[in-house]
């Protein structure tokens, strides 16, 4: 077993373990997965159970009307009559309930539920905590959202029908019996005792595997995405056969569940249909004896016969729809979870900011439990740039975080012009934060639908002009549709300096009064990186602007440096001032001096 198996194997819930939900939580989950047609759905299931009963009535009068046409010497032909007449109005009914229950789907409820479901998720995924969001793969998020909405809710109301038709009727029928002859009606009601049990018996087990069967589904689901996304870089370091590996191993895991689940569902259901047909063989053996013994007409049995066959199949087909239930409610389980984040607490009234001007104030920030800022403060003034710099990992990205609302700190205030981002409302806090990252995030969409992703209102003319200024014309006007060009048709042709200046262009037509660069023209050459530069300077102008760098030579001329390390602002101060103070910054800088001097010398 390789060590992925292992650790797969590893994270499989115990069976002991298993949380079990009673039906009547399964129940109210679906009929609250049906919002906002909760109440037909749950008049659908009446309807289905009315007809169910009154088919196993129907099915009961068969008894009566075989001893008005059976019994005696000549048919009792007006008896017989009213039966049949009875058995038609209730077959009727029967047909005219189910036939309206299934309005539900026909006048589109189903798919519209679904779709209310859909956009809670979507509105879920907007409103969640962007670090709690983050943490989750997207390709297990898109299982959620997509696969288990579709797949699972596609079909409740017929599989529920199922359930109730396989249950009640029987029943129903035993019930009904008891009228006619008491024996035989209990003996018909003895196999649902039988019947019980072994579906007690099963569920944990059944409940099992359908859990980790999703489990491993949304799993692969996430490997797929991951294993695609990650292709080019996969082979760029000849890594695609070892992740080709990973993405294997949790197909054949899978698999392998698939199969046991088959195998165990198999036998799990040949125990119980055995015990099923056991049960109505013994039924009829004990009628067979009672009509021998002259304690029970032939007539009776023969009604009673009829009767068994009708039901016998959709009885043993009830513990297949469990096993579909089981599938919609682990998906409902998962899309419960997913709609149960809270969002960050908004503190009222809402203040809007007037001023730009960023404090922390004491910031103390942990990721679950490990701490990344303590005690951090720092002031950064507005219409000026600020650079963070420091040693990988002190926490710089998390500071920026922090100013977006990603998270909350844990203890301090992040304010913007003297308020406090937490009485920012998100969507106000959103407008007035722009940010160019190192990774430019571009949507299959045309060229000018790309930038004006970050002002949907925006005239054409505006888009134009913050592209112009990005210095973007340049290069759009190559593409073979010019501004329609879609971007995924453009494959690779975009570069990473001309991926940058669209984001620019975003940041510039989003006109926010600060802005965000995380280390925008890092991984750029000196080409790219000089128009990158150049854009960059149009964006910054007039705006509180946070840039984090590595390298110390792009930001020299920032009108305050703050060295973060080990979660706290170490040294702050200009370029200067700071070589000067000959502290932690001088000695990166003097390190960075060194490293450029030994390059160009080695070159
Ligand atoms: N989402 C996260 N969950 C858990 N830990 C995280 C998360 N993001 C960052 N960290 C950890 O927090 C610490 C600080 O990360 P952060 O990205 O803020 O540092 P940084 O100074 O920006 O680093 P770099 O210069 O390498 O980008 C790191 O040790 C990192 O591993």
């Amino acid at each position: 077993m390789n060590h992925r198996t292992a650790t797969h194997q590893a994270s499989q819930p115990d069976v002991q373990h298993t949380h079990i939900t009673p039906w009547r939580e399964t129940l109210r989950q679906l009929l609250r997965s049906a919002q906002p047609h909760s109440r037909a759905f749950a008049r659908s299931l009446w309807m289905i159970l009315t007809a169910a009963i009154l088919h196993g009535l129907a099915l009961a009068c068969i008894i009566p009307l075989f001893q008005a046409l059976l019994d005696g010497h000549t048919p009792n032909w007006h008896t017989a009559l009213l039966w049949l007449v009875l058995i038609l109005l209730l077959t009727l009914t029967v047909q005219t309930l189910r036939w309206q229950a299934q309005d539900f789907d026909y006048d589109g409820m189903q798919a519209d539920a679904i779709h209310n479901l859909r956009t809670r998720l979507g509105e879920q995924l907007r409103r969640m905590p962007l670090l709690k969001l983050q943490s989750r793969r997207t390709g297990e998020l898109s299982a959620v959202l997509l696969g288990n909405v579709d797949e699972n809710l596609n079909y409740t109301l017929t599989i529920c029908g199922g359930l109730i038709n396989g249950v009640v009727t029987p029943l129903v029928s035993a019930l009904a019996t008891l009228l006619w002859d008491w024996k035989l009606g209990l003996a018909m009601l003895l196999v649902f005792p039988a019947i019980i049990p072994l579906h007690r018996w099963r569920r944990p087990q059944q409940q099992k595997v359908v859990r980790e069967l999703n489990d491993a589904h949304t799993r692969c689901h996430g490997d797929i995405i991951e294993y695609t996304q990650g292709l080019a870089v996969l082979r760029a370091s000849r890594a695609t056969g070892s992740h080709a590996g990973q993405l294997q191993d949790t197909v054949e895991w899978l698999e392998r569940l698939q199969v046991d689940s088959q195998r165990q569902g198999i036998k799990a259901n040949v125990v119980i249909s055995s015990v099923t047909e056991a049960g109505m063989l013994l039924i009829m053996a004990a009628g067979v004896t009672w009509v021998t013994q002259g304690q029970l007409d032939l007539t009776t049995l023969a009604a009673v016969t009829i009767m068994l066959v009708r039901f016998a199949e959709p009885l043993a087909l009830v513990f297949i729809m469990t096993g579909i239930i089981e599938h919609i409610e682990t998906a409902l389980i998962q899309i419960d979870e997913l709609l149960a984040i809270e969002p960050l607490p908004q503190q009222t009234p809402a203040q809007v900011p007037q001023q730009f001007d960023i404090r922390f104030d004491d910031v103390t920030f942990a990721y679950e439990a490990r701490p990344v800022l303590s005690g951090f403060s720092a002031t950064l003034p507005a219409r000026s740039m600020t650079a963070l710099v420091g040693p990988s990992g002190g926490g710089k990205t998390t500071v920026t975080r922090l100013l977006m609302r990603h998270a909350d700190p844990q203890h301090g205030t992040v304010t913007i012009g003297g308020v406090d981002v937490r009485a920012i409302e998100p969507e106000r806090l959103n407008r007035l934060v722009s940010v160019v990252f190192q990774d430019v995030y571009l949507f299959d969409d045309t060229v000018l639908a790309n930038i004006r992703m970050a002002r949907p209102e925006a005239t054409d003319a505006e888009v134009h002009a913050a592209a112009r200024a990005a210095h973007c014309l340049e290069f759009i006007e190559r593409l073979p549709q010019g501004w329609n060009t879609r971007i995924g048709e453009t494959g690779g042709r975009l570069s990473g300096g001309e991926r940058q200046r669209l984001s620019i262009a975003r940041a510039l037509l989003k006109d926010a009064p600060i802005v965000v660069l995380d280390e925008p023209t890092a991984t750029l050459d000196t080409e790219s990186e000089r128009a990158v530069q150049r854009a960059i300077e149009t964006l910054v102008k007039n705006r509180t602007v946070i840039v984090i760098a590595h390298r110390l030579s792009t930001i020299a001329g920032a009108g305050q440096i703050i060295v973060v390390d080990q979660g706290k602002a170490l040294e702050t101060g200009t370029h200067e001032a700071l070589l000067a103070g000959n502290g932690r910054y001088a000695a990166l800088w003097a390190a960075q001096q060194r490293a450029k001097q030994w390059r160009a010398g080695s070159a």
